[in-house]
């Protein structure tokens, strides 16, 4: 954990009074879906985010990636104003991540040939990604010959090799089987462990939270206002599924996380 950040460091994102409201100019309709939330991501911490269904976790998601303004109140990074999407903050969604025409390789190093960079080094430089992600057998492979685990460890590929500030993630692991989606929490924290990054993770799950993350922020019943921050003080090397799941601290953490999103009294 990056306690140093977490106790006095810099804020990667500073969210204030922040209300999110999506509308509907053809149907007149507006609804608010987040509310007076003010939350901080600390430089290189990973930050879960849970909720009930609807809460807001995917439009304050939207906000930081630019996808959105606030009608109220401010997003920043590094104390500028997010006013549009841009390549300093990466987003793997659940699923639909990879351009199903083109192999891995040339997924990976797409944000590599937006940029300009030359043929011979985007690959080098993709290839380097994909070896983290364990895929280098399957760098010539097109996505739909890949698992479903395969194709979220491309995902997180192709956004690490893209070099940006923050890495959201909305429900990546949700559409794959359980046993996958074990060995990708802890194959993600082994690529995070090596490669520190800002990251926001976006879950239902509060055992996959509090298995990955230093802080988890839990959110109302929509709109979502911040109900609590959780620190999960749990050591980095303790956080393997064969041994943590009868860990007192990460039982008791875990029970006091769902006992807050239970709790329908916002
Ligand atoms: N494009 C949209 N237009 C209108 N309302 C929207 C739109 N997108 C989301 N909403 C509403 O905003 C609220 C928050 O939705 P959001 O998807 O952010 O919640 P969530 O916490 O991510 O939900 P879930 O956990 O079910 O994925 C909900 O009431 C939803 O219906």
């Amino acid at each position: 954990m990056n306690t140093a950040a977490l106790t006095g460091g810099t804020p990667k994102i500073s969210i204030r009074d922040m209300t999110l409201v999506h509308v509907n100019e053809e149907r007149r309709q507006s609804n608010v879906s987040v509310e007076n939330l003010t939350l901080d991501i600390m430089e290189n911490e990973f930050l879960c985010v849970v909720g009930p269904s609807g809460c807001g976790k995917s439009t304050l998601l939207s906000a930081i990636a630019g996808f959105m303004q606030p009608q109220t109140g401010t997003v920043t990074m590094n104390g500028e104003r997010i006013t549009k999407p841009g390549a300093d903050r990466g987003v793997v969604f659940q699923e639909y991540a990879l351009l199903p025409w083109k192999t891995v390789l040339d997924n990976v190093a797409l944000g590599l040939k937006f940029r300009g960079v030359p043929r011979a080094d985007r690959e080098a430089k993709a290839m380097e990604y994909i070896a983290m992600a364990r895929l280098t057998e399957a760098a010539k492979k097109y996505p739909h010959e890949l698992s479903g685990g395969m194709r979220q460890r491309a995902a997180v590929a192709r956004t690490l090799a893209n070099t940006p500030e923050i890495m959201m993630m909305d429900e990546p692991f949700a559409a794959v089987d359980a046993q996958t989606r074990l060995s990708l929490q802890e194959e993600l924290l082994r690529v995070w462990n090596d490669n520190p990054i800002t990251v926001l993770f976006i879950t239902h799950s509060v055992e996959e939270a509090v298995f990955l993350a230093d802080r988890v922020a839990v959110l109302t019943p929509g709109p979502g206002k911040l109900r609590e921050i959780v620190e999960i003080d749990i050591p980095r090397n303790a956080r393997h599924w064969d041994t943590i799941t009868s860990d007192p601290e990460f039982i008791a953490l875990r029970d006091r996380v769902m006992a807050l999103v239970r709790d329908q009294n916002g």
